[in-house]
This record gives C-alpha cells, sequence and structure tokens, in this order.
C-alpha cells in the first residue's frame, strides 16, 4: 500500500510585484494514481470463509511473484493533479464510476495513493452520505456524538444543537429527533448528517452527493449553506450528479473520465463541455 502523504502547504505566496497576498493553496494533488485491490476474486463459487482461509494459506506459503491469485485491481484513480485554494467551492463531476468518490477519499485522507502525493492545508472533513453516525441511537445522541467527533467543545455542541435540530428539519412532522435513527427515512437521515456536518467551520470540506437527498427546499437550505461556509473559511469540494446544484453552489468544475482528469476550469464551460459529452 502507497502512503497519502498529508503536508501543510504554504500559507500564502506573495509576488514582489503585487501586494495583494496570492490565493493560499489548500489541496494539492500532484500525479495521484488510487488502486484498490479486490480479493475474493476467481473463487470459483466458493462460500466467502473457504475463500477466505484459501487466501490465508496462500499468504503462508509465500509471495511467490508478489502477484496473489483471486485478488483484482482496479485502477480508480489516474495520474490526477490539481490545486484548490481558500475560498474555491469546486464541483466534481462524472459519469458513474469514473472515480470522483474514490478521489475525495483521498483527498480526505481515508484511502492510500499508490502514487504520487495529496498535500492539505488543514484539516479535510468527508461529509457523505454515509458519514457514520449511530442507528440504534437517536437523532439528538447524534447531533451531539457528531459534533464532538467533527472537534467542537462539548459547550460550542450544545450551543448550536437547536439550529442543528432547525436546519435539519428532522421535527417539522412531530418529535423524531428522540427517536433512533433507525427509525428515519434514509431522506430524513441524510439531512440530519449534513446539519451536523456543516454546522462547524471546515478547513476543506468534501460533500458527497449529500444534496442529492432531501427534497427541493432543503436543497436549497444546503446550497445558501454551501455558499456561507465557503464564505466564511475554506475550500469546498462537491460531488454531484446534479449539474444544477454544481451551477448553483461551485464556481470551479473539475471533470473526471474514466479516472482522468478530463477538463478543469470555470462552471460553465467545463458543464457545458460535459452536457455536450453526456448527451451525446
Ligand atoms: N471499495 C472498492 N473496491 C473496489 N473497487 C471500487 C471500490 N469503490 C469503487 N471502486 C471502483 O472504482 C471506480 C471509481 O468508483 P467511484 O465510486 O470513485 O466512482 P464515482 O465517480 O464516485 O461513481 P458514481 O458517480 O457512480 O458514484 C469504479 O470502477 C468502481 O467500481
Amino acid at each position: 500500500m502507497a502512503d497519502t502523504l498529508t503536508k501543510a502547504a504554504p500559507a500564502t505566496q506573495r509576488t514582489g510585484a503585487n501586494p495583494e497576498p496570492a490565493p493560499a493553496p489548500t489541496v494539492i494533488a500532484d500525479g495521484v494514481d488510487i488502486v484498490y485491490r479486490v480479493h475474493g476474486t476467481g473463487t470459483s463459487g466458493r462460500g466467502a470463509a473457504t475463500a477466505a482461509l484459501g487466501r490465508i494459506l496462500r499468504r503462508r506459503k509465500g509471495g511467490g511473484d508478489g502477484t496473489e491469485r483471486g485478488v483484482r485491481t482496479v485502477h480508480a484513480v489516474r495520474n490526477i493533479s490539481f490545486t484548490a485554494y481558500r475560498g474555491e467551492a469546486i464541483g466534481l463531476i462524472g459519469t458513474n464510476g469514473s472515480g470522483k468518490s474514490t478521489l475525495l477519499k483521498a483527498v480526505a485522507g481515508l484511502l492510500p495513493v499508490e502514487r504520487g502525493h495529496i498535500y492539505t492545508d488543514g484539516q479535510p472533513s468527508l461529509l457523505g452520505v454515509n458519514a457514520a453516525l449511530m442507528n440504534d441511537l437517536t437523532g439528538e445522541r447524534n447531533v451531539h456524538l457528531g459534533g464532538l467527533a467533527m472537534g467542537m467543545p462539548r459547550e460550542q455542541v450544545r450551543e448550536r444543537y437547536q439550529e442543528i435540530v432547525d436546519f435539519s428539519g428532522i421535527n417539522d412532522k412531530g418529535d423524531f429527533i428522540s427517536l433512533p435513527m433507525r427509525t428515519y427515512s434514509s431522506g430524513m437521515a441524510a439531512r440530519l448528517r449534513f446539519s451536523i456536518g456543516s454546522a462547524k467551520d471546515h478547513d476543506v470540506l468534501l460533500i458527497d452527493e449529500a444534496l442529492a437527498t432531501g427534497d427541493r427546499s432543503f436543497q436549497k437550505r444546503s446550497e445558501a449553506r454551501i455558499r456561507a461556509l465557503r464564505e466564511r473559511a475554506g475550500t469546498v469540494f462537491l460531488v454531484s450528479h446534479n449539474n444544477k446544484s454544481i451551477r448553483d453552489t461551485c464556481d470551479r468544475v473539475l471533470w473526471l473520465e474514466r479516472g482522468e482528469l478530463r477538463m478543469d476550469g470555470p462552471t460553465a464551460e467545463v458543464m457545458r463541455e460535459y452536457e455536450r459529452f453526456t448527451s451525446a
């Protein structure tokens, strides 16, 4: 496994001629490749336990030529480089399986890179529809635990509790916040996750499809919040298949296709090309 390098990037750059501080880079991806290894393939229909035992025995026998039978690789991201700056909202687009979520997870430090490096200034936080909250705990407990897990002081979580609940709209149709999260619809759960995740100012906020869930009015609220988060501090990355959300929220777009960066530029330009590509 290769390592994901997380280093502080220079906070500002200045040129002699221009007294204005240059925009501060927050994320630098430098020639990044990401490869998944899928174990247990080619097991000829054997059960999972038998296949796992076989893998252990093969490993004990030694690596041989270094490749393991029954392991397949998926090269999900190929040689991607970009620099993101403070104050930018960057959309990540591409057809299914093009590597958007994979790249986002690597920026968050949750996946190792095979080649290249990712440098981040500040702590990236991944706010995905699958962000881990505890299904057996009430919404209320999850607000507190989620806030603490993001590093908010206990007092701040208490102060912002009501606002988090109100923003999520969970209690709009009754007292649902005191019920376990497993009783929520997928849309309700996603709204609460977004509401918790966005209650804190993030250096680098990574949002994976959170806006695809929730109804139109919640989507509008979320978009406004993303704009506010972006103004207050860091950089926002948004993965979405909703072209309108991308247009309304982002000023720059990275378009990935088959793991490669096909285009990186102003939203209008990239979206025009992408829509031409997807409608062809
Ligand atoms: N855990 C995994 N193990 C193996 N391969 C994976 C895994 N997760 C994703 N992949 C593969 O990596 C490639 C990129 O997937 P990824 O989820 O990053 O794409 P995406 O652009 O986010 O797709 P979508 O728009 O459908 O959500 C795909 O070929 C996918 O099959």
